[in-house]
């Protein structure tokens, strides 16, 4: 009975309006290195706790609109990632309870300027430019909660003009969703419809206005953008 009753206030706060977060989202919540794979490729240290940064839902594009370089940066390089959407207000949630705040899924593309990281690492500034500009947030369709029964053993890929870049399961994150939306969630609330993603795999490189993007993550979504320069 207390079983059945859990149940349905779980689905009760997991609000339906989420299938527009691309519209009604507040914040897109980045993390970084958050697979053994790229850590190791990167042979930099395991992190101890999800590194974190923000970007502005002005990056979002929807199929249809093409990926534009922006004419500040000369090394802008692809991401694929999970997304998770959130279904309702939390703060300081465990991480057993976290996953009562998804609302659902979506496929993510976290593009990044690598030029401006590569600067803003050497100094110790933000990534906020580098992460945030017009069109680095492409994302598919909302993909419902219950369509995915575990979001820690989803294939994702990417392929540029047809050939394969990236290939990764997310049973490889180094923080799981929960561990990540209870972590973020002690420092800053997070609301309906904000999107985290939830890092890339190995094989993020460089990509150049002409190519073509396609990706996908497991039989859920795939998705598609030309490149251009701006
Ligand atoms: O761009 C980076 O260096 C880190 C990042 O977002 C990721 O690992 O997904
Ligand atoms: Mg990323």
């Amino acid at each position: 009975m207390v079983r059945l009753f859990n149940t349905l206030r779980m689905a009760c706060q997991r609000n339906q309006d989420t299938a527009n977060f691309v519209f009604n989202g507040k914040k897109i919540v980045g993390v970084a290195l958050n697979y053994m794979c790229a850590v190791k490729a990167r042979k930099v240290a395991v992190p101890t706790v999800p590194l974190v940064f923000l970007k502005p839902t002005s990056s979002y594009i929807r199929e249809g609109s093409p990926i534009v370089l922006p004419k500040v940066f000369n090394k802008v390089a692809y991401e694929v990632e999970l997304g998770v959407v959130i279904g309702s207000r939390c703060k300081n949630v465990s991480k057993e309870h976290a996953m009562e705040y998804v609302g659902g899924y979506c496929l993510a593309l976290d593009l990044t300027a690598q030029c401006n990281l590569t600067a803003a690492r050497a100094t110790g500034g933000p990534w906020t430019l580098g992460k945030g500009f017009d069109t680095s947030t492409p994302v598919s369709s909302f993909i419902p909660f219950d369509a995915v029964q575990d979001p820690h053993a989803l294939p994702l890929w990417l392929k540029v003009n047809g050939e394969i870049k990236q290939s990764g399961c997310t049973a490889d994150l180094i923080f799981k969703v929960p561990d990540i939306i209870s972590y973020v969630s002690k420092h800053m609330t997070l609301e309906e419809n904000d999107l985290i993603l939830t890092g890339t795999p190995h094989g993020s490189e460089a990509f150049k206005a002409g190519d073509v993007i396609e990706c996908g993550l497991a039989d859920l979504a795939t998705m598609k953008f030309k490149v251009c320069d701006e």
